[in-house]
């Protein structure tokens, strides 16, 4: 297991005057389900945006895989193996489901052929086979949130940052979904770091929490712990009761 899979040193993000982060010094372990908690405008969305290059720091480096990965492009950060959701997903709606997956291919020079095999594989995987030909639009939340998950695996990620998995999705579809991110993680190793409102499926999926508040990290800790924390049970409290 890497020491330093994914460190974020000293990391500042202001917009104009607005500091959306402030000196936020966090790892993340290999292998390991991380949460990040804190309430409305925390700050957790612009860390996604730093961690995977959508916004550039304003001070303090980001260290993928012991390369310092800070300045570079989000493109040149997928093709090392980050790889992020979306908290409203963004598939292209006339499109097949496969076609979708196949568009996500991180395979250069593969025949149409070869990437739609691929491509089936991580449909199946996310248990869309029965869909994979159906215009994208036609999804239901939940099924949307799969074809993002194919997606994100289409481009090999080692790290994956899911924004929101549960939002929007029907109460009865969660456990299935849950189950697979479990899988991702079980099956394909890869490293979750999950921003998520319902306490309930953080206590159920992380190992790990960070919780931020107006830019800052507040604690840190295993997820049980930080859970308990005073802080964060201020915030979560009801959700916290009903998941006990
Ligand atoms: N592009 C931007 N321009 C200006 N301010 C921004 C921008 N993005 C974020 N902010 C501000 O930065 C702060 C942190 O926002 P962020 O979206 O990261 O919080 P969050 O924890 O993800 O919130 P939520 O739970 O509501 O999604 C907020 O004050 C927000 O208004």
């Amino acid at each position: 297991m890497a020491a330093d899979f994914l460190r974020v040193e000293q990391l500042t993000v202001a917009f104009g005057g607005i500091f959306a982060l402030k000196d936020v010094s966090l790892s993340i372990d290999e292998g390991r389900t991380t949460a990040i908690l804190g309430p409305n405008g925390a700050g957790k969305t612009t860390l996604f945006n730093a961690i995977s290059g959508a916004v550039r720091p304003t001070a303090g480096k980001i260290r993928f895989l012991g390369e310092d990965v800070s300045t570079k492009s989000p493109s040149s950060r997928c093709h090392s193996g980050i790889a992020r959701t979306f908290q409203i997903t963004q598939p292209f709606g006339s499109l097949s489901v496969i076609e979708n997956v196949m568009v996500a291919l991180a395979t250069k020079g593969a025949s149409m052929a070869e990437a739609r095999r691929e491509a089936a594989t991580y449909v199946e995987f996310v248990g869309l086979s029965a869909k994979a030909e159906d215009p994208a639009r036609v999804l239901s939340t939940g099924q949307r949130k799969r074809l993002e998950l194919a997606r994100a695996l289409a481009t090999h990620p080692r790290l994956l940052l899911l924004d929101e998995v549960t939002g929007g999705v029907d109460r009865p579809s969660i456990p299935e979904l849950l189950s697979l991110i479990r899988r991702l993680r079980e099956e394909r190793r890869i490293t979750i770091v999950v921003v998520e409102h319902n306490m309930e499926v953080l206590l159920d999926l992380a190992d790990d929490a960070v919780f931020l508040n107006r830019g800052e990290v507040v604690v840190t800790g295993g997820m049980q712990e930080v859970a308990g924390h005073e802080a964060v049970r201020s915030i979560y409290l009801g959700d916290i009761d009903a998941a006990a």
